[in-house]
């Protein structure tokens, strides 16, 4: 039956899939990365302080002294294509669009910065897209980083008049294809070295250790991720936690102690790999590959390897086209 003329279009009805990440500044420059911080470091799920007591010491110290410094290392990182975490991200993207056949759109958003989330599921919806899957690419729950990109997608939702049905991807933390995926390109790595490593650290991003005690399962999540790792590579692995913020008390044992407490147990020869992270970004590549290996050198280590995250590599991209694929079961026909 043919709508009547004044009847609003109606596209076709479609399938969409938004990957999420953290996000990043727009360039590596202090103002830019001023505006981003200021965003992130306001997310009550990042900094759990009321606002009253938090804003001024963000306002009057943090976002006049962190930008420059941070800045310095994104422009260590920066790369032809922006931010790195931003150039994986929209590869990851491009690698998942025929995935899961023509009538699944693949977009990409950032929690903080751009693209923003409710900008790409505005336009997901307007490309006729009535069933989203929202998958935050944290491999382990953390309210810091899963909670707070679901959040602000619902945020975006309540504007919309007509929503889309939403489902979003669980932690995956101990996925078979994941910890394989892992386990893959961890061997693979530490084959083209031309060293045999004495230690393999598994570093995690910190959290306070207030939200282990609160209930967060993120430290679980990261330990279960360190175990089936090691279990699948055969050989032990060192689990820490780097990034450390502020003057609380954070997860431990931290990244940069561990380093040095190896070079000087003698471990002379570490590799080291960052499962937490679904792509490489100013974390990995600036705080691990660079001011890691020179904490480990200069506690007298002699040899030292970063391994890559997984990010848009095939393994990688099999890994998320098989979980993404199963949390879309149902929506997608039956192959
Ligand atoms: C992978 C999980 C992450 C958790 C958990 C997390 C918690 C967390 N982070 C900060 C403070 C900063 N993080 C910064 C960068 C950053 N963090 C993550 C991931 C997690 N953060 C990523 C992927 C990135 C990289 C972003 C990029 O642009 O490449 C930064 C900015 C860099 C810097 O200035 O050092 C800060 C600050 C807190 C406070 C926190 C939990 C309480
Ligand atoms: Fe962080
Ligand atoms: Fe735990």
């Amino acid at each position: 039956m043919t709508p009547p003329a004044d009847h609003p279009a109606i596209p076709q009805p479609r399938i969409g899939v938004l990957l999420i990440n953290l996000g990043t500044p727009d360039a590596p420059e202090p103002r830019a990365v001023k505006r981003y911080l200021g965003e992130f470091l306001s997310d009550r799920r990042v900094v759990e302080l009321p606002s009253i007591a938090w804003q001024p010491i963000l306002r009057g110290i943090i976002l006049n002294t962190r930008p420059k410094k941070s800045a310095h290392a994104y422009s260590q990182v920066w790369t032809e294509n922006g931010s790195p975490l931003a150039a994986v991200t929209r590869a990851q993207a491009e690698g998942l669009k025929d995935a899961f056949g023509p009538e699944v759109l693949v977009d990409w958003g950032m929690r903080y910065g751009n693209p923003a989330i409710g900008d790409r599921l505005h336009a997901m919806k307007t490309a006729g897209c009535e069933r989203i899957l929202l998958a935050p690419l944290y491999p382990q729950y953390c309210a810091a980083t899963t909670a707070t990109a679901n959040d602000k997608a619902f945020a975006a939702l309540a504007q919309m008049r007509w929503q889309p049905a939403i489902r979003t991807l669980p932690p995956y933390h101990d996925h078979p294809a994941y910890i394989d995926a892992l386990a893959q390109t961890v061997r693979e790595d530490l084959a083209k070295l031309s060293f045999t490593p004495d230690a393999i650290v598994a570093s995690f991003h910190g959290m306070p250790q207030r939200t282990l005690e609160l209930g967060d399962p993120y430290h679980c999540h990261c330990q279960k991720t360190g175990r089936l790792l090691s279990e699948a590579l055969g050989t032990e692995l060192v689990v820490a936690f780097q990034s450390r913020f502020g003057r609380a008390k954070w997860l431990g044992p931290a990244t940069d102690d561990t380093l040095a407490a190896l070079a000087r147990a003698g471990k002379r020869r570490v590799a080291i790999v960052a499962p937490g992270f679904s792509a490489d970004c100013v974390e990995t590549l600036e705080e691990l590959a660079i001011r890691g290996r020179e904490t480990f050198e200069e506690a007298g280590g002699t040899d030292f390897a970063y391994l890559p995250c997984l990010n848009a590599e095939p393994v990688g991209l099999r890994m998320l086209r098989s979980i993404l694929a199963a949390e879309l079961a149902g929506w997608l026909p039956a192959a």
